[in-house]
């Protein structure tokens, strides 16, 4: 197909993929491998195969991702919720993965920090909208300074106060920042353009990747938990296991016990298994499973 019949055609089938390049990228990657749908990438090349059919896939940073689903030019795609609200974009959130979370937040040495309002100030950041709703709510007499990266070392000779995002904090702290107000907090979340998702055929296409995408999230956050208990113990066992509906429960063969199985809480599993102990399970088995779809 030539680059021209590429551009946008309101006729075409083939849902338009984007998938995130640069830190973003092998958790994404990771996730859709998890739901089934491994994706191929050579080096440098941009365009994945995609184990769906009918899929068109391109690897694009962040922030063009967002522009283009806000677009249309892309129908679906992963990106960070920071750049979302930084661009204001009008997209539909379709699944939170919970991965990269970040804190945007307001930062300067500690000396400049206790005395924000009291002076004309200069904020260095990668965030301009985020940054100018910042100073209006705080009511700063403030001026901004755009930066291309490295915004933690403008302090305090090129800028007063930085806007940046923040992970472990260490960047703020090597460069002797302290965080003054937190804006937003963002993780990697999957987006859907608002005029894809008024064409039916790939409104469907993307409830069933969306689909996809939340079981390996769900899967995540849940182990499953198999154990045997005797039938005098059985109601004690069974009523400490927080389940998705009712636990499984079968005969065991010729004995009167009884196998007992759910999907738990991963972060519950510390309290659970020492009680199943204590009121007679045995034989605990914990496996994860790949994916869930309730
Ligand atoms: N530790 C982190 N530092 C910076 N951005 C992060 C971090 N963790 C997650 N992110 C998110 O990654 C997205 C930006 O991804 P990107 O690959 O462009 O990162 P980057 O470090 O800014 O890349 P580059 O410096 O190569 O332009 C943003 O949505 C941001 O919130
Ligand atoms: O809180 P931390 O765990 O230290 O991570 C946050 C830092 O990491 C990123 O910088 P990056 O390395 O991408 O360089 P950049 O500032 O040039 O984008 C980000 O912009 C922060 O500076």
């Amino acid at each position: 197909m030539s680059i021209a019949d590429r551009a946008d055609r309101s006729d075409r089938n083939e849902l338009r993929l984007a998938l995130p390049k640069g830190r973003m990228q092998d958790g994404v990657f990771k996730l859709l491998a998890d739901a089934g749908m491994p994706v191929r990438v050579g080096p440098r090349a941009y365009r994945p195969a995609f184990s769906l059919p009918n899929v068109e896939a391109k690897l694009l940073k962040p922030q063009s991702i967002v522009e283009m689903l806000h677009n249309g030019s892309r129908d679906v795609g992963f990106a960070g919720a920071d750049w979302v609200a930084e661009l204001g974009a009008d997209l539909v959130e379709l699944v939170d993965t919970g991965c990269d979370p970040v804190r945007v937040v307001a930062a300067a040495p500690p000396e400049i920090a206790a005395k924000l309002e009291s002076r004309p100030i200069r904020v260095a950041s990668e965030y301009e909208r985020l940054t100018a709703q910042w100073i209006q709510r705080r009511g700063l007499d403030a001026r901004f300074v755009r930066s291309f990266g490295a915004t933690e070392v403008f302090p305090p000779e090129d800028a007063d106060c930085i806007v940046d995002n923040a992970a472990s904090g260490a960047t703020l702290a090597v460069n002797g920042l302290v965080v003054v107000d937190e804006l937003m907090t963002s993780t990697t979340r999957l987006y859907a353009s608002r005029a894809a998702l008024d064409r039916p055929e790939l409104r469907t296409r993307i409830e069933d990747l969306t689909l996809l995408v939340r079981s390996v999230i769900e899967a995540r956050s849940r182990v499953m938990i198999e154990l045997n208990v005797a039938a005098g113990e059985l109601e004690a066992v069974v009523a400490i296991l927080p389940c998705m509906r009712e636990a499984t429960i079968a005969p065991l063969h010729g004995n009167g016990g009884f196998s007992v199985r759910a999907a738990v809480p991963r972060a519950e599993l510390p309290r659970i298994v020492p009680a199943v102990k204590a009121r007679g399970g045995t034989d605990v088995v914990v496996f994860s499973p790949a994916q869930i779809v309730p």
